[in-house]
């Protein structure tokens, strides 16, 4: 893989290159709640504008249907950008349209632009590889260089992920580089016990994991929106939490195997519930319980770990030597379904060993939950993408820019 420092090494002044980031941060009303995934492409966005290249900004923002929607712009990120640069950045209103050609045309070399959602465009997500390449091409003709630098997107097979790079001459941003040095660690001789705590709400995409850990880690503690579809799998009730149906008996399998062979499999004893999903922007105080994680009402839902688990969970990472973390225990932009979250975070802070939390979600709970960042040993900025990695997949965005 070309890392960037050849690209600089050959000169971009007054080339037009092209960094695909992952800037998909979390927003309330229009404003960044975590602006860590922007900060992570610094490093990139200013080595470029610093040597003269006009750098050309792109990410996809939450998940649009194909179609342009206010509500996932990609215009908060971009004035964030040009505050962190402390320097004015462009903003294209499309992706491959006219704005995107003016505004890509009217860079003067060393200044950056960020264009707007890729998935404003149905090319970027197609799986017809005929209508992605299409979409690649025109996301082309608006640069000389790749440098892809969007670790958080690298295991999506998208239009701007995988079929760009292999239209330009491309490169590894710094991101990239650093997290894929970091996360190898992970897959090579870990210390242990090795302890993976996973939670959060993409449960179909982040299921499979499992299946490789249970060969790897030494206990596996499960939370957040995954944790039901594992007590529905031990027959519980589950109310109307969060269930991935399907994999239910999937999961009765992973379950089976932890036990012969050897792997602890640590599933919530007690859970937080309520009959509603909390509104995440007023955040008024809502009617909540705790019940033991058999005994979830029909009509309510769980949004956190209870106080037992979370003291279960803690002294399951108290003596762990290699940690990785992904996916938010609970709800934890409500403060009412935060606590699970930081009682791993400290559990975290606490233990002695390599730390690594990985995720969007997870990597801004820890922050805006008041921990420092230098706490951890490491803090990914991808979260499926560094759990298909730890998988041993071949990641595509990662695939694209090998020679
Ligand atoms: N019990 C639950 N029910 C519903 N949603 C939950 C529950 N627990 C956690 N969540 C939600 O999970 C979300 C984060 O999940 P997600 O899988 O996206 O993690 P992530 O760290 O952002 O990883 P990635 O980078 O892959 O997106 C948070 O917004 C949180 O509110
Ligand atoms: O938040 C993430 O994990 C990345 O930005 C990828 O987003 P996606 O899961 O919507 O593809």
């Amino acid at each position: 893989m070309k890392t960037i420092d050849e690209l600089l090494a050959d000169g971009v002044r007054g080339k037009r290159v092209f960094v695909r980031a992952d800037l998909n941060v979390p927003l309330a009303d229009g404003t960044i709640t975590d602006d860590g995934r922007i900060r992570a492409v610094l490093p990139t966005v200013r080595a470029l504008a610093d040597a003269g290249a006009k750098v050309v900004v792109a990410s996809h923002l939450g998940r649009p249907k194909g179609a342009p929607d206010p509500a996932f712009s990609l215009a908060p990120a971009a004035s964030r950008l040009g505050e962190l640069l402390g320097s004015d950045v462009a903003f294209a209103t499309d992706t491959v349209g006219q704005s995107a050609a003016d505004t890509v045309a009217g860079l003067a070399d060393g200044r950056v632009a960020v264009l707007e959602n890729l998935r404003f465009n149905p090319g970027e997500t197609a799986k017809d590889d005929t209508e992605r390449g299409a979409f690649a091409d025109r996301l082309a003709a608006l640069a000389d260089v790749y440098v892809g630098d969007g670790f958080g997107a690298v295991h999506r097979g998208h239009a701007s992920v995988y079929d760009l790079p292999a239209r330009l001459p491309h490169y590894a941003g710094y991101l990239i580089a650093t997290e894929v040095g970091v996360l190898k660690k992970l897959t090579d001789d870990v210390k242990r016990p090795y302890v993976v705590a996973l939670g959060g709400a993409k449960v179909s995409d982040k299921l499979a994991v499992i299946d490789q850990l249970l060969g790897k880690a030494d206990r596996i503690l499960v939370g957040g929106g995954m944790a039901y579809t594992f007590l529905k799998a031990k027959g519980y009730e589950v109310g109307i939490s969060l269930l991935q149906e399907d994999q239910v008996p999937v999961v009765q399998e992973y379950i089976r195997r932890a036990e012969a062979q050897g792997v602890e499999l640590v599933l919530p004893v007690d859970v937080v519930v309520s009959r509603e999903f909390p509104d995440l922007k007023a955040k008024a105080p809502t009617e909540h319980t705790v019940v033991d994680a058999d005994k979830i009402p029909a009509d309510q839902e769980g949004l956190d770990i209870g106080p037992r688990t979370r003291e279960l969970y803690a002294s399951k990472l108290a003596d762990a030597e290699t940690v990785f973390w992904n996916g938010p225990m609970g709800v934890f932009e409500h403060p009412d379904y935060a606590e699970g979250t930081k009682a791993v975070a400290r559990a975290l802070v606490g233990a002695g060993g390599f730390t690594v939390v990985g995720g969007g979600d997870s990597a801004a709970a820890v922050r805006t939950l008041g921990f420092d960042e230098n706490a951890f040993g490491h803090i990914s900025t991808g979260g499926g993408a560094s759990l298909e990695y730890l998988e041993g997949k071949t990641l595509p965005g990662l695939a694209a820019l090998e020679d």
